[in-house]
């Protein structure tokens, strides 16, 4: 199976302290797979090395076969933890800024999701509550016909209706040539949708798999596990 991201031996340290103890996996392409760990276990680091926010102390990431770098931001969109946009900003203004940013960028798919989730294209993003804000941003990125989806938490402030909404509008949009990465801690409201997933603790894997088949060798769901796993 061919993949699409791809570390190798991966350590980051901030300053003495290493949050990733030497990293070896694999996402495979055409696939949903949920990146799964307790806070503070190393999701967002491993994100920001894909997307060249950080670089690895030790060790190699590609994507595609090439390094981070501007030609692996071409293909990859990416939900942050934290927003990037400004707040002053009006909807309607943001799709325009995404549309000139970037090319494979589908305004009508952004358009029909703002409609069906009530969203007001002339309110600004500093107005609007957080769960709100979540949702303008989760669209924006995935209307962009990118081979590859990475959303680091991205649901947490949505309520309940609109986050079966937005799952379901991700699977819809979702072109089976591209791969989507979601870091998460709702386990048991993306299991349903991922086809691997990956668990991550202290900086290292733990558990990388197919959902069917860790589901039936255990006889537990992924979230069961995961409750088990890194029990307090
Ligand atoms: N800029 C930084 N400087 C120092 N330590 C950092 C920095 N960023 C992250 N860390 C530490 O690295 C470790 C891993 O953090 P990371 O954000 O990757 O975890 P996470 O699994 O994404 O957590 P969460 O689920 O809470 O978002 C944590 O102990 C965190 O305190």
């Amino acid at each position: 199976m061919e993949n699409i991201v791809e570390f190798k031996d991966v350590h980051k340290s901030y300053g003495k302290k290493e949050v990733l103890n030497g990293i070896n996996v694999s996402i495979p392409k055409g696939k949903i797979v949920g990146l799964l760990g307790p806070n503070g276990n190393g999701k967002s680091t491993m994100i920001k090395l894909i997307n060249g926010l950080l670089n690895p102390t030790k060790g190699e990431i590609t994507i595609n076969g090439m390094k981070p770098s501007k030609e692996t931001k071409k293909i990859v969109s990416y939900l942050p933890e934290k927003t990037y946009l400004n707040d002053w900003m009006k909807v309607k203004d943001i799709i325009e800024f995404f549309k000139d940013f970037y090319e494979d960028f589908d305004v009508n798919r952004a358009n029909e999701m703002i409609k069906n989730l009530k969203i007001d294209v002339n309110e600004k993003l500093k107005t609007m509550s957080k769960g709100t804000k979540e949702k303008v941003q989760l669209i924006l990125v995935m209307s962009r016909k990118a081979s590859i989806y990475i959303l680091d938490e991205p649901i947490g402030g949505v309520d309940p209706a609109a986050r079966s909404y937005i799952l379901k509008t991700i699977l819809t949009n979702f072109s089976e040539d591209s791969t989507l990465l979601i870091a998460t801690h709702l386990i048991s409201e993306i299991e349903n949708i991922c086809d691997e997933v990956i668990f991550i603790s202290n900086g290292d894997i733990i558990l990388k798999g197919d959902v069917e088949s860790i589901r039936e060798e255990r006889g537990k769901s992924i979230d069961t596990i995961f409750r088990e796993e890194f029990r307090c």
